[in-house]
């Protein structure tokens, strides 16, 4: 069966090097884990990380796993990509994609679905064609800021246009959409405002730098009970057509958005 990714709230991110996150990710509540061998990961520990992430995926998981490889324009793509070939991965992320060839080259090669990232100003406005090879979109909402010369406490305002520009891309072409990641560690007010910020974006999940954020996560993306109630009256209410409904109009696509929300809501 095809892996969906889909409505994946909480997406965890963490070094490939590190066994004992990598056994924590195991245990945790994470929709999908990403095993990074890019950022996280220090060159001299590159190719050590690639073996534990291989070894990490031969073994069952009670979620889908990923890894992310380095990008293309690095010496270490190549022998990543080779690793994926024979591993049993689920998902291979590509960083900093900016060309449908920057993942075109990693599916043939894998057969395996890819999740691209979008972390720069080419990979926005390339991200039509880069939709094209990938099973998902991921916002690098760091290095995007780096690209976009912004400063530290410009926020995600200046971000706005390209998460959205990655949410309609998704939709588009009928591919899941992850928001970014949130740095601060300790702020747990800040990462709840920005998750459900990313919630009403659209996106279907959130990435994550550590466990801690999962729950949060969670109850971010998850419907709220008054949501939950009003989509169980719509749907008894709705006769089809336009019509009235406590005080609004409703009609066909707010029945079948309703329906959505309670499968998220069963699933949850
Ligand atoms: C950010 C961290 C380096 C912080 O580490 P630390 O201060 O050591 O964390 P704790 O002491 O709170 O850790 C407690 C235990 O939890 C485990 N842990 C920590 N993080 C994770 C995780 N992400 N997944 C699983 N388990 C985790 C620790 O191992 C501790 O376990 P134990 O020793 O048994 O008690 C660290 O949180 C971290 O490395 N986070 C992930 C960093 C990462 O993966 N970065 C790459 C993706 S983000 C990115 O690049 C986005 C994008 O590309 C962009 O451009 O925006
Ligand atoms: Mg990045």
């Amino acid at each position: 069966m095809t892996l969906s990714l889909f409505d994946r709230p909480a997406v965890l991110f963490l070094p490939a090097s590190n066994a004992r996150a990598i056994a924590k990710a195991r245990e945790s509540r994470a929709d999908l884990v990403i095993l990074d061998l890019e950022d996280a990961v220090k060159p001299e520990d590159k190719d050590s990380a690639r073996d534990a992430a291989v070894h990490a995926v031969a073994e069952p998981w009670p979620m889908p796993v990923a890894i992310r490889i380095n990008g293309s324009k690095t010496e270490w793509q190549g022998r990543d990509v080779v690793a994926m070939m024979h591993s049993r991965v689920d998902v291979i992320v590509v960083p900093r994609t900016e060309t449908r060839e920057d993942l075109s080259f990693v599916r043939n090669q894998t057969g395996r679905p890819i999740a691209a990232m979008i972390e720069t100003a080419r990979g926005v406005l390339a991200a039509g064609e880069i939709a094209k090879e990938a099973a998902a979109l991921i916002a690098g909402t760091n290095d995007l800021a780096a690209d976009l010369r912004l400063p530290r406490d410009a926020g995600r305002s200046p971000l706005q246009m390209a998460l959205q520009s990655i949410l309609l891309t998704a939709r588009a072409t009928g591919i899941a959409a992850f928001d970014g990641v949130f740095n601060g560690l300790d702020d747990e007010q800040g990462f709840a405002a920005e998750a459900v910020e990313g919630r009403r974006l659209g996106f279907d999940g959130k990435s994550l730098i550590h466990p801690k954020q999962i729950g949060p996560c969670h109850a971010a993306f998850a419907p709220t009970d008054d949501e939950i109630s009003r989509a169980e009256r719509l749907i008894a209410a709705a006769t089809g057509g336009a019509e009235r409904f406590e005080g609004e109009m409703v009609e066909r696509m707010h029945v079948e958005a309703a329906e959505r929300l309670l499968a998220r809501a069963r699933r949850a």
